[in-house]
């Protein structure tokens, strides 16, 4: 399945121009924005995964505006198209709709797409240390030089020493196995403090369905990433409440 939402975002980086035009919007201070709440509640605008819808009907704009009446203190918008029922057009839409900075999450694996994170709105974007390799430090210098926060997520220690080296500020631990889409509560739990201790911003991603879920996580994660849980709530403003209040 990641192969080929590997392969698939890899054509479409290809199509993208080589330049975009310079845009006058100023960057939403994302890492501010974590580092101001400890812990931060990031709420992502999400359709679906390969488990298949996640239940969501309000628009993102909608969607969003709901998330940040009920506190979180960032968004993360799933731009991926094949798998993740997502759209680019979903980044402006949401900061239409709401004041906070927002996270771009895709499967990013062309240089280009980089530059058209910036074009399309993002103030910040996901790069994923499995699937960069090699690549991860070119693509976070790139992130910086066009002012976009890089948020790299990691499955392993191996991964996390390669995030730290590249000097990265946020670090996100994937709760969920990209292949085996198995999900592991405690990945978070036990390299959230090996992060904070590189003076970095551990953020615990994925699976978190419930507030009593975020106990685990006390004092050694300063931010929760949550998608399905948020996004599929009959009352997405009360859901989110819920998160913060914990
Ligand atoms: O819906 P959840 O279980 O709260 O998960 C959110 C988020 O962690 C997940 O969407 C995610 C984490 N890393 C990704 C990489 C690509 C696409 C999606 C993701």
């Amino acid at each position: 399945m990641i192969d080929a939402i590997i392969a698939a975002s890899l054509r479409r980086g290809e199509l993208l121009p080589e330049t975009f035009p310079d845009t006058r919007d100023p960057v939403r201070p994302f890492y501010d924005a974590l580092a101001a709440s400890d812990p931060a509640v990031i709420a992502e605008v999400k359709y679906a995964s390969p488990s298949g819808p996640t239940g969501a009907t309000l628009p993102p704009g909608l969607l969003a505006r709901e998330m940040a009446a009920g506190g979180a203190a960032a968004l993360s918008v799933l731009t991926e198209p094949t798998v993740f029922g997502g759209d680019p057009s979903f980044i402006r839409e949401v900061k239409r709709y709401t004041d906070l900075p927002v996270l771009r999450k895709d499967i990013l694996v062309h240089p280009a797409q980089i530059a058209e994170s910036r074009h399309i709105g993002a103030d910040a974007v996901l790069l994923i240390a499995m699937v960069l390799g090699d690549d991860l430090p070119a693509f976070v210098n790139h992130s910086f030089a066009c002012g976009l926060e890089p948020v790299i997520e990691i499955a392993d220690e191996v991964e996390l020493q390669a995030a730290v080296a590249t000097g990265a500020r946020i670090i996100g631990i994937n709760n969920r196995d990209l292949r085996t889409l198995v999900i592991d509560p405690d990945r978070a739990s036990r390299l959230g403090p090996l992060i904070r201790s590189y003076g970095r911003i551990p953020v615990a991603m994925s699976g978190i369905m419930a507030p009593d879920d975020l106990r685990r996580y006390r004092g050694r994660c300063g931010a929760f990433l949550i998608g399905t849980a948020i996004s599929s709530a009959e009352d997405p403003k009360s859901a989110t409440e819920a998160f913060v209040c914990m």
